[in-house]
């Protein structure tokens, strides 16, 4: 077993893993730096959510390896991984999937009071970022009384309320419409920029490319391109001062 690169934050080689038998990635390698935004594109049943899966130690590869930073998750014991995803990744999915009975504030609140945070420190954090993400007005409404695309904001603040070391973003803005798409999407790329926090963004919108440093393709569970947007044009994308 080798360590990764030093820069590379999180590394992965020739990754397999298989559905009940139906392969879902094939020789899958890739290493991300740290601060970078990675796009990971790909049709429908590409296996872009598995490899989100297998990096954030959701899942066990059933061939290859996993790092993060020089640690290596494929070999770690399901209580370690688990407190690694906790305290060291964030997750934010398609659907918001909100605590119904907590107010927005409590919801982005949540990961910080699990954490053993006093509830007022953990109530100015989420305040910041609901205020960053623009939705501190809406603090203390519960989500069923928020749009679509305010509760997917709460979810992306209870994602970087802790300010992880990487934030797993799959398929984000699947449910919303493109102007709020748009939008959600350029505030988590800007905070995470401001923040230093790496990001892996499954996507199937080609125009998450212009928001990334880099962008890689799955097809058939197999990786295929790799593109390389300049800098300057995925920077000069985000405009806000998240
Ligand atoms: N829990 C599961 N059980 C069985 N097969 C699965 C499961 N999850 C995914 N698959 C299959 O594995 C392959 C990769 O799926 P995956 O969800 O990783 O792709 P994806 O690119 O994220 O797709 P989508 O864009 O539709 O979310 C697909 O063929 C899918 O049908």
């Amino acid at each position: 077993m080798v360590a990764p690169p030093d820069n590379d934050v999180l590394w992965a080689r020739s990754l397999h893993y298989s559905h009940n038998g139906s392969p879902a990635l094939d020789e899958v390698s890739l290493g991300v730096r740290e601060g970078e935004i990675l796009a990971v594109n790909g049709p429908r049943g590409s296996g872009k959510t598995t490899l989100l899966r297998c990096l954030s130690g959701q899942l066990v590869p059933r061939g290859g390896e996993v790092w993060f930073n020089s640690t290596p998750l494929h070999t770690m014991s399901a209580v370690l991984r688990e407190r690694l995803r906790r305290d060291r990744f964030g997750w934010i999915g398609p659907e918001p999937s909100l605590v119904p009975e907590l107010s927005a504030w409590e919801n982005a609140a949540l990961p910080l009071l699990m954490r053993g945070a006093s509830h007022r420190a953990a109530k100015t954090a989420a305040m910041e970022w609901l205020e960053r993400l623009d939705i501190g007005p809406y603090a203390r409404k519960r989500p069923f009384a928020l749009l679509q695309s305010q509760r997917q904001r709460v979810a992306v603040a209870r994602a970087l309320v802790t300010e992880p070391a990487v934030l797993f973003a799959d398929e984000p803005t699947a449910p919303l419409h493109r102007t709020d798409r748009a939008q959600v999407l350029r505030t988590l790329t800007t905070a995470a920029r401001s923040h230093h926090i790496t990001v892996v963004l499954a996507t199937l919108d080609t125009e998450v490319a212009t928001l990334a440093d880099r962008v890689i393709t799955l097809v058939d569970g197999r990786r295929v391109t790799a593109a390389r947007p300049s800098e300057a044009e995925g920077r000069a994308a985000c405009s806000l001062s998240v």
